[in-house]
């Protein structure tokens, strides 16, 4: 899979791909090269450089406005909405440079799916929740949209609570079904990575473990990376940990080695909760 340019044919430029291997021998989905950000004057991320795993889950930790959103946001382009935003560094999906002037974002966006910290269905039934994605991408065939919101359903295993109720309004499912309803939607049109921003610290504990299971279900076939203010939730579900601190990376790795032998004091100290 490749990012296209925006003009397809011919001419269509290309954008150009690094080796995707690491010394482990594992594919990275996501590079993240020598990253600055700033807001206006503000700098909010100071040169981080890091490698996401092929369907793996890794959690991004650290004390409010440490930073973590805004880097997540930076692998779907969300932050090119932001007044006063501009980076420095590369962001690589597959060894190619999403921010090249040749990427489509829209495209982009099929391929890098978010869900965010509070449910946001839209005020449309179930099915029409789901299917969205697909009919503004002008897909017509409706025994292929049916057939691909079941599927999307399923996979957020939400199919079974609703299978009789898709006419019904989203709005009237409980919080964690409309989680549940807004990751089938992100899925409806098949990303290869899903970030999540905090995706459950508005829901119940019992919404919230069925959401931790489904993201431990769904590593099998996404790169998933998640915002958590959560440690017990990151130690759970994460492979690998991002730790920042004040737009810095303090420690990235192993999630069982940062949360049992870091390597710097100040994650121990976070994660033992001496500051937050
Ligand atoms: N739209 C914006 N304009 C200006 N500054 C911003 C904007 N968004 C974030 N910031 C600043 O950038 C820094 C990082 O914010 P960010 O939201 O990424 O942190 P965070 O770790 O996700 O925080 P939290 O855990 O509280 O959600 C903070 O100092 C924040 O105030």
């Amino acid at each position: 899979m490749e990012v296209k340019s925006e003009a397809s044919g011919p001419k269509a430029t290309r954008v150009k791909t690094e080796p995707r291997v690491n010394s482990e021998n594992q594919t990275y989905k996501l590079r993240a090269k020598n990253i600055d950000v700033f807001y206006g004057d503000f700098q909010a991320i100071h040169d981080i450089s890091l490698d996401i795993i092929d369907n793996s889950i890794t959690a991004f930790i650290g004390p409010s406005g440490c930073g973590k959103s805004t880097f997540l946001r930076l692998f779907n382009r969300m932050n090119d909405y932001i007044d006063g935003f501009s980076m420095n560094g590369q962001i690589l999906l597959e060894g190619q440079d999403i921010y090249d002037p040749s990427v489509n974002v829209e495209e982009l966006r099929k391929k890098i799916g978010m869900v965010f910290q509070k449910p946001n269905p839209f005020p449309k039934s179930i099915f029409e929740n789901v299917a969205y994605g697909l009919r503004i991408q002008g897909i017509k065939d409706k025994d292929f949209i049916e057939q691909r919101v079941v599927e999307s359903l399923k996979q957020a295993t939400l199919f079974e609570e609703v299978k009789d109720d898709l006419d019904k309004q989203a709005l009237a499912l409980s919080g964690g079904q409309q989680q549940r309803l807004c990751m089938a939607r992100t899925l409806a049109v098949k990303p290869s990575v899903l970030l999540m921003d905090e995706p459950t610290s508005a829901l119940d504990p019992i919404s919230t473990a069925k959401i931790e299971e489904l993201i431990t279900e769904l590593k099998k076939k996404y790169t998933i990376a998640i915002v958590t203010h959560n440690m017990q939730q990151a130690g759970r579900i994460s492979d690998n940990t991002v730790f920042l601190y004040m737009g810095k990376l303090v420690e990235y790795g192993d999630t069982q080695k940062i949360f049992t032998n870091p390597e710097k004091d100040r994650t121990q100290n976070y994660i033992t909760g001496r500051f937050g």
